[in-house]
């Protein structure tokens, strides 16, 4: 997957010699000041103040060769970790392209993952500049004490090597906790995404209890571990207590005992600097350095190899798409219904339409958004015959929505049968849905357009335009060509681009939920006389009373009953209807006038009168 640092070490042992050579002058000082500053002690103790300034000379000196280190010493760090970088960067890229192969490329993935690559990167090079601080600093630091005064060792070495076994032990229980509170947090935001998204249906089955209980109990394992790993971090703390004072505390003690042995006041002071200067600071920078980003290393190394290339290449889907359980900018997302049976399919069926069978066919079916929840249609029966041009109207909030999510197949029904052209609904090839917000994506007016049938030529896509009136929206950006930024459409331009790419698509039945609701009048009319004029069957769920009058049928919803009928039938049989062409007779006419005298431009899902 990527080099470790034992393949680099055999690839590139240059640069890892560069490494260790400029590593080992840098660490110089930390060998040369204990000696320096005892050599110093010594002789400013015994009155040559001029050897004394010599020795701490040295001492400068030292520390500026060690400081020029750093420049070639990065230069040979860049030269192992940049390799490493590439084979995750090759890594993520090739994930992302053989998705993409897949039929449902993932646009986040490069940007997203080369942040973690760049953490990663970071982190190895923070990683093995810790280590090789530590190693030779320690070193040094050693190898001072050990010409310096060889007893030292005894009082040095046994807390040191203590700290770093007990820091190893924590370092596994450290991972296990980082990985299992970052799982936790993952958990977490699924969760309460979830929640937030289903929160509508929770209320509507009183289910809010339950919820609050099931986030509560993974809030407070969250918070269990973060309190776990900080009393880690306080272990942590102790054990640097142990290695970085321990020694200097020992030393101190055992002074008088090496004096006695004929050490000088130099060499304790040499001893507690290569202590104090070279010792502590090592394992400071090494428990805290792999504590954190070692920890991050191996993290983000998990989630790299997790969206590494999938195992097998996969052929990019045939054409027209397969259906996805994703939402597709025609598609909206599926309804969340009742838990079950009424679940969304995920995979609808392929088969051809049956030729000769009903566009839509509904037979009992009851559909609520909850086991506990007031069913919003009960019972319905609908026969919608190919090539017919139902209206549905009725008031707000009676289920004219759900009735449209039900046919394309987002929404299943609790009970009952839901048929398109004889199939199961959900299959993108036998109908498409247009709701009331327009899915428009960024790039290109052709591509939009193009979605659901990407085979169609210019000509096709000409008629469409014109069908639908986006011609000016084309000339804006240029033709068909033209980049589309859908935050710079107005609602109206975008649902005409749905409305296009809806005409273009050669499903033979078309619903178009509220879809015309930010067009003018004019705009809706033209738009509803082409899907009327194309080859097919179309359901319009009605924004405005016009549209009823223009379909051939309408489908009245009234909660316990539905009716339906041509116009003039309806306004013979159904009160409700009355009601609601009435309610809107007596408004203010506000746009066109209508042979009949109702004004075409009133919406008809106003609050029925509550008589
Ligand atoms: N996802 C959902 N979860 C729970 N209840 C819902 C959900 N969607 C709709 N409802 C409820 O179901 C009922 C029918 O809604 P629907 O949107 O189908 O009505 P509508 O006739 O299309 O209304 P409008 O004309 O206002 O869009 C309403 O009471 C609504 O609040």
């Amino acid at each position: 997957m990527y080099r470790t640092f034992a393949d680099t070490a055999r690839q590139r042992p240059g640069a890892v010699l560069r490494l260790a050579l400029w590593s080992a002058v840098g660490a110089a000082p930390t060998f040369v000041f204990g000696h320096a500053v005892a050599r110093a002690v010594d002789g400013f103790l015994a009155g040559r103040p001029a050897a004394a300034c010599g020795w701490l000379g040295v001492l400068l000196l030292a520390g500026v060769a060690g400081a020029l280190a750093f420049r070639p010493l990065y230069a040979a760090l860049a030269a192992i970790v940049e390799p490493f970088r590439d084979d995750l960067v090759e890594r993520v890229v090739r994930g992302a392209l053989a998705r993409s192969l897949t039929g449902r490329p993932d646009t986040g993935a490069v940007a997203r993952l080369t942040h973690q690559v760049e953490i990663a990167r970071d982190s190895y090079a923070g990683l093995l500049m810790v280590a090789r601080g530590f190693l030779f600093s320690t070193a040094g630091a050693l190898l001072g004490l050990l010409t310096l005064a060889p007893a030292m060792l005894l009082f040095v070495l046994p807390p040191l090597l203590l700290a770093l076994v007990l820091f190893a032990a924590l370092l596994a229980l450290l991972a296990a906790r980082q990985r299992a509170l970052l799982l936790g947090e993952e958990r977490l935001a699924e969760r309460t995404a979830a929640v937030a998204e289903g929160v509508r249906d929770a209320v509507a089955c009183g289910g809010e209890e339950r919820l609050r209980a099931e986030v509560g109990e993974v809030v407070d394992e969250q918070a269990a571990l973060a309190r776990s790993m900080a009393r880690l971090g306080a272990l942590r703390a102790l054990i640097l207590a142990l290695g970085g004072w321990g020694p200097l505390l020992l030393v101190l003690a055992a002074a008088p005992w090496l004096v006695e042995r004929g050490a000088g006041p130099g060499t304790v002071a040499g001893a507690l600097t290569y202590v104090m200067h070279g010792l502590r600071p090592a394992l400071n920078t090494l428990v805290q350095g792999v504590g954190g980003g070692g920890l991050r290393l191996a993290v983000a190394l998990e989630r790299i190899a997790e969206s590494g290339p999938p195992p097998a290449p996969a052929l990019p889907p045939a054409l027209p798409p397969t259906p996805s359980p994703t939402p597709s900018p025609t598609q909206p997302p599926a309804l969340s219904p009742a838990p079950s049976p009424a679940l969304p399919p995920t995979r609808p069926p392929t088969a051809d339409p049956i030729p000769g069978r009903p566009a839509v066919e509904l037979c009992g079916v009851t559909f609520s958004y909850g086991p506990r929840a007031r069913a919003v249609l009960k019972d319905l029966d609908l026969v919608v015959p190919e090539g017919d041009h139902l209206a549905v109207v009725g008031p707000s909030g009676i289920g004219k929505s759900t009735l449209a999510a039900l046919v394309a197949g987002t929404a299943v029904p609790s009970a009952g049968r839901v048929l398109v052209h004889g199939r199961p609904p959900g299959d993108p090839r036998h109908r498409v849905l247009i709701p009331q917000q327009a899915y428009v994506f960024g790039g290109s007016l052709h591509d939009n357009l193009g979605y659901l049938a990407p085979g169609a030529d210019s000509a096709a896509m000409a008629r469409a335009v014109d069908a639908v009136g986006l011609a000016a929206l084309v000339k804006r950006l240029g033709g068909l060509g033209g980049m589309m930024d859908p935050g710079a459409l107005s609602a109206g331009e975008a649902q005409l681009v749905a409305l296009a790419r809806a005409f273009l698509s050669p499903a033979p039945l078309v619903v178009l939920d509220e879809a015309t609701c930010h067009l003018d009048p004019a705009a809706e009319a033209r738009v509803e006389r082409a899907f009327a004029a194309r080859p097919g069957t179309l359901v319009v769920i009605a924004h405005r009373i016009s549209s009823a009058l223009r379909a051939r049928r309408v489908l009245v919803l009234d909660g316990s009953a539905a009716v339906s009928g041509g116009h003039e039938e309806l306004l013979a049989g159904s009160p409700l209807y009355r009601d609601l062409v009435g309610h809107w007779r007596s408004e203010p006419a506000g746009g066109l006038g209508d042979p009949d005298g109702v004004d075409p431009v009133a919406r008809t899902d106003l609050p029925v009168d509550p008589r």
